[in-house]
């Protein structure tokens, strides 16, 4: 893992109320500079990582937009960036060789006392922690996006989690300022469960021509009362995890038509059409 970039911001005038207190997040995309701040509101000493270092200046703004000020340094070692880690929580790309790759090796550098937290929207959280020595201190931390406005956090148990390792992610939910349910390893949770299939079918609802994209946002926002509809809510979330999500759930349910692949989607993510971070998904974005 290349490390290009530590970032370290930490409130006095707040205070934790679990054991948790220093957190490293992996991954400053969408997600990860959201947790990191959310984290790092809340008096934890955060430290972000980051491969790419454009993501990174982009994360560190944006961070510094909403906290006013952020202390920095650079470095390059993966070792330092969690050794004093008492949580990790990844947050990169949503492809389970890529994070098997990183976990195995965080497993190796971090303390044994740090527990390993993954934000995956649907990937099976047992599956992940497989390669590491410590599924006992290994969970899910499910947030959404926007990270600082979204209330929730689903917390994922696997049946090797232990007691102490889920009290200690639901005490540490509770002092980012999130609202936690707990959930099995069940694929999508609870809301992605739901949202996706919302989603899909609207997808395709577009694609047979039953209305247009607009009109579908707009029937759900004002006929259903939700604060996006589910193609702008796509484009939000992001094409390419989209992709990741609908690839993979129809190849572990194949026979499930819900699960199917939205044609346009694939077709988006070929173009470079990433959503609202590219500039353009099924509308097009002001950068
Ligand atoms: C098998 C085939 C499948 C095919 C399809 C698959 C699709 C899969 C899709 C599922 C993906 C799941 C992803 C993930 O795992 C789970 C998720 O995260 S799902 C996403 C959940 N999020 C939502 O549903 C967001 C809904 N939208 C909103 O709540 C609002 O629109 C908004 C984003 C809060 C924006 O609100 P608006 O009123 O529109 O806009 P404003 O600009 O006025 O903002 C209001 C208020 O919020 C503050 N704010 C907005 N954004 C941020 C931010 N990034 N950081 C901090 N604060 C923010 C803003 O400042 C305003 O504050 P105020 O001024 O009121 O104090
Ligand atoms: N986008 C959403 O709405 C949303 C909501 C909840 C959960 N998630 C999940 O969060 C995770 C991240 O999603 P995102 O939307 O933030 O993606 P993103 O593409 O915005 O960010 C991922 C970041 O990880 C970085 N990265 C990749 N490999 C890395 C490594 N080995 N070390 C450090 N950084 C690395 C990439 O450079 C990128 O900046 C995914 O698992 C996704 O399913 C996404």
């Amino acid at each position: 893992m290349a490390t290009f970039g530590i970032l370290r911001r930490s409130l006095s005038t707040t205070t934790t109320r679990n054991a948790i207190k220093n957190v490293t997040v992996i991954g400053g995309g969408l997600m990860g500079s959201g947790i990191a701040q959310v984290a790092a509101q809340t008096g934890h000493n955060v430290t972000l990582v980051e491969v790419n270092a454009d993501i990174l200046k982009k994360a560190e703004s944006s961070i510094a937009n909403s906290l006013g000020r952020v202390a920095k340094k650079l470095y390059k070692d993966d070792a330092k960036a969690v050794k004093d880690s008492d949580l990790i929580v990844e947050a990169i790309v949503e492809k389970l060789e890529i994070k098997h790759k990183l976990f195995k090796s965080l497993d190796e550098a971090a303390p044994t006392k740090t527990i390993f937290a993954s934000n995956t929207s649907s990937l099976s959280i047992g599956e992940i922690a497989s390669v590491t020595n410590r599924k006992d201190r290994f969970g899910g931390l499910h947030f959404f996006n926007p990270v600082p406005v979204m209330k929730l956090l689903e917390v994922v148990r696997i049946p090797e989690t232990s007691e102490e390792t889920y009290q200690a992610l639901m005490a540490w939910g509770k002092a980012v300022g999130k609202t936690c349910i707990t959930c099995k390893d069940t694929p999508g949770f609870v809301v992605n469960r739901l949202l996706v299939p919302y989603i899909a079918e609207a997808i395709r609802m577009m694609e047979r021509g039953d209305a247009s994209a607009r009109d579908i946002d707009i029937a759900m926002k004002l006929g259903a009362g939700y604060p996006m509809g589910p193609i702008e809510l796509a484009d939000y979330v992001g094409h390419d995890t989209t992709l990741s999500i609908s690839e993979g759930w129809h190849k572990k349910f194949p026979e499930n038509p819900l699960f199917n692949i939205c044609e346009s989607q694939r077709k988006l993510v070929q173009q470079g059409k990433l959503g609202v971070k590219s500039g353009e998904g099924y509308y097009k974005y002001n950068k």
